[in-house]
């Protein structure tokens, strides 16, 4: 069962603590009585917050979450914990104010002490890199389900645990949503967890308090750069995920120059894995067969260690996330004899990733919900979709507003480029100005490919109605974007709308299904 509720999971039998000793462990400065008053959660939103917990006031880019203290106190906090700028703020609220210089940077230790999540030992796997996480997390998570291991997993997608799942805001949630969910996963007594881990979680210590057992990288392209300036300060961010504060052992794709720097910059131990016969690593990756749904790949490790297996999606760059995910795997302590024998001799990996090559239709043109949203993201899904079409590619897409805009002219060039026909849409724009972003996408498209087949059609449910407009059988529609999303957000407010319904509705409607 999949829930709407972004709030996030925590436990349903949290202890209760003192605040006293929370104070007195972590040297905050106490103002106001905490005589005898406990905690049984803890958050960073008001909007969240529940009976008995702990609120935490961060400055933030657009507000200081202090000033919401009257909304947190009247959902039943306790106290909250702010810094200096913070107890002016809060100072009138009625709650004790505790205080220390940066709340943020405790908010990992803070969250692990009220859900006592240290005392939970679980594997921890950790997925990091540009593209692929999502998917690397829920392949981790089906070959330990089809190993009979009970996994949780948190992704842009979900939050999981078994069948019971919640719609996700962040990619990495806040640490003290992290430690709830741990908390969470503890009481469904889950034996793995595995969580894809962004370069924002790791510089906004979202992920602190924790220590994968193993962690893995999949690739470093263009994207964030609005945060990071550049992709060496990107990569730099990334580095700390493949130390021994924060992992055991990592795995990493030595493809890229990144990869192979990372393998480098690691002060933990690090298994390599290319798809590069030539490449100096311990794993090879090659790939067997490739169709529109399947692809299948052999995986040939150190001491004549061998799988031969399958992924039921399109593409290449799946099968190395598939590769990627049993090499993490075979680190973790799963002999990779046993993932063989539960996948069946030469069977496949029975996995799900929502929205991401999501196959929409099986007659018709072939039509692909993806969500790619980065010029690498682009070029892996064209490239796999032109080598199993034998008709005509649409290309389907927007840019994200308020996101990296230093993405979006390689975006609209590597569209028209590998595919025959490209339609240019509105994604989220947030607070931009959609026309003037599809501006951009709709100028570099017709530069790279100046007598391309090219139409620009703001609403999302038009273009795509254009796109099956103009495919037949044997042509593919690829809308890179969406993916498993329900919303596109429009000047700060979510408007319902999924790519993957809609897409059904229209097929539907032209007689395709
Ligand atoms: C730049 C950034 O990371 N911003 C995050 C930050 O927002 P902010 O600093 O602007 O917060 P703010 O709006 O100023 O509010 C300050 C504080 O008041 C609180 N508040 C605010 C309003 C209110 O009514 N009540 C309340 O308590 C907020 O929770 C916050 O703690 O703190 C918020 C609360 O946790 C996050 O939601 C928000 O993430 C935004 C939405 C975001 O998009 N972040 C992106 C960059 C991100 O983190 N992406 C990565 C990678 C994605 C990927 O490639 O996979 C990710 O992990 O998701
Ligand atoms: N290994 C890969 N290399 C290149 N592109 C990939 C790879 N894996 C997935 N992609 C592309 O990136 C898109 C996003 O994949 P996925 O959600 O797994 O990555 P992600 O790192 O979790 O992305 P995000 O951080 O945006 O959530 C896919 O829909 C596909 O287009």
């Amino acid at each position: 069962m999949t829930t709407g509720d972004k709030s996030g999971l925590r436990p349903e039998r949290p202890d209760a603590r003192l605040v006293s000793e929370l104070a007195g462990q972590f040297g905050l400065d106490v103002h106001g009585d905490i005589e005898g008053l406990r905690v049984t959660g803890i958050t960073l939103s008001s909007k969240t917050v529940q009976q008995g917990d702990l609120y935490v006031g961060l400055a933030g880019v657009h507000a200081h979450g202090a000033q919401f203290v009257d909304d947190a106190r009247e959902k039943g906090a306790v106290a909250i914990v702010t810094d200096a700028q913070g107890l002016a703020l809060a100072a009138q609220s009625g709650l004790p104010v505790l205080v220390t210089a940066e709340p943020r940077a405790a908010l990992g230790a803070l969250s692990a002490w009220v859900y006592q999540t240290a005392d939970y030992a679980p594997v921890l796997f950790g997925v990091t890199g540009t593209n692929g996480k999502t998917s690397v997390a829920y392949i981790l998570e089906a070959i330990l389900r089809q190993l009979g291991v009970l996994s949780g997993l948190s992704t842009t997608a979900e939050r999981r645990i078994g069948d019971w799942a919640v719609t996700s805001a962040l990619t990495t949630p806040e640490a003290t949503e992290v430690h709830g969910l741990l908390a969470r996963m503890r009481e469904a007594d889950a034996e793995a967890v595995i969580i894809e881990t962004s370069a924002q979680a790791l510089t906004r210590h979202r992920v602190d308090g924790i220590v994968f057992d193993v962690v893995g990288f999949t690739n470093l392209t263009h994207d964030h750069l609005d945060d990071y300036g550049t992709m060496q300060k990107y990569f730099e961010a990334k580095v700390p995920l493949f130390t021994a504060e924060r992992a055991k052992r990592g795995v990493v794709i030595n493809d890229s120059e990144w990869g192979t720097r990372l393998a480098r910059a690691a002060t933990i131990p690090v298994t390599q894995l290319s798809t590069y016969p030539g490449k100096a690593a311990d794993w090879y990756a090659a790939i067997l067969r490739e169709s529109i749904d399947e692809t299948r790949f052999i995986l040939n490790g150190p001491d004549n260690l061998s799988i031969t297996t399958s992924i039921p999606v399109l593409g290449r760059h799946m099968a190395e996330n598939a590769a990627l995910a049993l090499v993490m795997l075979v680190d973790a302590g799963y002999p990779l004899a046993d993932i063989a024998a539960a996948l069946g001799q030469g069977g496949g990996i029975d996995v799900y990733i929502p929205g991401r090559a999501e196959r929409i239709a099986n007659s018709g043109p072939a039509v692909f919900i993806d969500y790619g949203h980065s010029p690498d993201a682009f070029t892996s899904t064209l490239d796999s979709l032109r080598r199993v079409t034998d008709g005509r590619i649409i290309m389907l897409f927007g840019a994200d507003g308020d996101r990296d805009p230093s993405k979006r002219v390689e975006m609209g060039q590597i569209a028209a480029r590998l595919s025959d026909a490209v339609v240019v849409t509105d994604f989220h724009p947030r607070s931009e100005d959609p026309a003037a972003i599809r501006k951009v996408l709709v100028d570099a498209a017709r530069a790279a490919v100046p007598e391309g087949e090219l139409y620009e059609v703001a609403d999302p449910r038009d273009a795509f109605r254009k796109a099956l407009s103009i495919a037949g059988p044997g042509d593919a529609i690829l809308y890179a974007g969406p993916g498993h999303e329900d919303y596109h957000e429009v000047a700060g407010v979510h408007i319902p709308y999924s790519a993957r319904d809609d897409a059904r509705l229209a097929l539907h409607e032209s007689g395709w299904l």
